[in-house]
C-alpha cells in the first residue's frame, strides 16, 4: 500500500464507548441483579482511505462489539462515530433464504443491498466466481456447510463494492485459493480509497492481510499501530498466556500499552 494514498478519513471514532447491562440470574430464591460490563472502554481513531486494520485480542475483549459500533448497530454510551459512508458488516445484512439456491440467492441478496435488477445481473458472475463454491449454487443454501455458506455471504456483499466494510470472522472459513481470490477483492476496494476492519483470531493473518492493527483487551485499546509490529506483540502476549505465564502476559500488556495507541494516527499523517 502506497503511504501517500493514506490521506482522508473514511471513519472517525471519537471518544467511543459501549455498556451492556446484563441481568444476573442469582441461584434458588436469590434476587436478580442488574451489573454493566463494558464492552469497549472510550477510545478514539480515525480510519483512513487505502487502510486495512485488523482488531485483534482474547475473547471477550471487546472486537465484536467494536464492529457493531462502527457499523451503527449499537448506540455507542459515549462519543460519536463519523463515516464518509455507511459502513457494511458482512453478514449481518444479507438477508439470505437457507430454502432457496446458492443462485437465487446472489440475486436476492443483491437486490437486498440496493442493487438494481440489471446491476444485480451484472453482478452475478462477479459474486458466483468470487464464492468459489462451484457446483453447490444450484443447491439449496440450507444444505450448505458453513464454510460455503460464509464464503457465498462475504461475495455478496463484496458485490455492492462498499467503501467501508467491516469483517467480523468470515476469513476465517475459505481454504488458499478462496482466501487469495477474497484478498485480491479487498484490494480492489483499498485501492479505490476503501477502509477496511478485520476480526480474525490468528495475529498471522492479521499481519499477512492488514496495513495497520488495534489490539483491544478488557474493551481498552492496548496497541494501534503497525500491523506487523502489533499482532507480533499480541501473539507473544497469547503465547505467554497459552503457557499459563500470567504474570509474564500481564507485563507485555503493559509495555505494549506504554507504546501504545496516542498519537499513531494523527502523527503518521504528519498533520
Ligand atoms: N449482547 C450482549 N449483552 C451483554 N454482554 C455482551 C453482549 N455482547 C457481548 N457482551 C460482552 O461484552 C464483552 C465483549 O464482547 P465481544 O463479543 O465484543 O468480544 P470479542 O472480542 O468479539 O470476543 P470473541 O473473540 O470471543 O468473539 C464480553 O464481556 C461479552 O460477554
Amino acid at each position: 500500500m502506497n503511504e501517500t494514498n493514506l490521506h482522508f478519513p473514511n471513519i472517525v471514532a471519537s471518544n467511543i464507548s459501549l455498556d451492556y447491562k446484563v441481568r444476573n440470574r442469582g441461584g434458588w430464591g436469590s434476587r436478580t441483579q442488574t451489573h454493566t460490563v463494558h464492552a469497549v472502554k472510550p477510545l478514539s481513531f480515525a480510519a483512513h482511505e487505502g487502510e486495512f486494520i485488523g482488531l485483534v485480542g482474547r475473547n471477550g475483549s471487546g472486537k465484536s462489539s467494536l464492529l457493531r459500533v462502527l457499523a451503527g448497530l449499537e448506540t455507542p454510551t459515549t462519543g460519536e462515530v463519523y463515516a464518509s459512508s455507511k459502513p457494511t458488516l458482512i453478514g449481518v445484512s444479507a438477508a439470505l433464504n437457507p430454502q432457496l439456491t446458492g443462485a437465487e440467492n446472489v440475486e436476492l441478496g443483491c437486490l437486498a443491498m440496493g442493487l438494481s435488477p440489471a446491476q444485480a445481473r451484472e453482478a452475478y458472475d462477479r459474486v458466483v466466481e468470487l464464492a468459489g463454491i462451484g457446483e453447490a449454487i444450484e443447491r439449496p443454501m440450507a444444505t450448505y456447510s458453513s464454510g460455503q455458506a460464509a464464503r457465498l455471504r462475504f461475495s455478496i456483499m463484496l458485490a455492492n463494492r462498499p467503501k467501508i466494510m467491516l469483517i467480523d470472522e468470515a476469513l476465517a472459513t475459505g481454504d488458499a485459493a478462496t482466501n487469495e481470490r477474497f484478498s485480491q477483492a479487498m484490494n480492489e476496494l483499498l485501492d479505490n480509497a476503501g477502509t477496511v476492519f478485520l476480526v480474525n483470531h490468528a495475529a498471522q493473518t492479521i499481519e499477512n492481510m492488514c496495513n495497520r492493527a488495534i489490539w483491544l483487551d478488557e474493551g481498552e485499546l492496548i496497541m494501534d499501530g503497525d500491523a506487523r509490529e502489533v499482532a507480533r506483540k499480541y501473539r507473544w502476549f497469547a503465547h505467554q498466556l497459552a503457557l499459563g505465564d500470567e504474570e509474564k502476559a500481564a507485563g507485555l500488556l503493559a509495555e505494549a500499552k506504554t507504546l501504545g495507541a496516542a498519537g499513531y494516527v494523527i502523527n503518521r499523517e504528519g498533520s
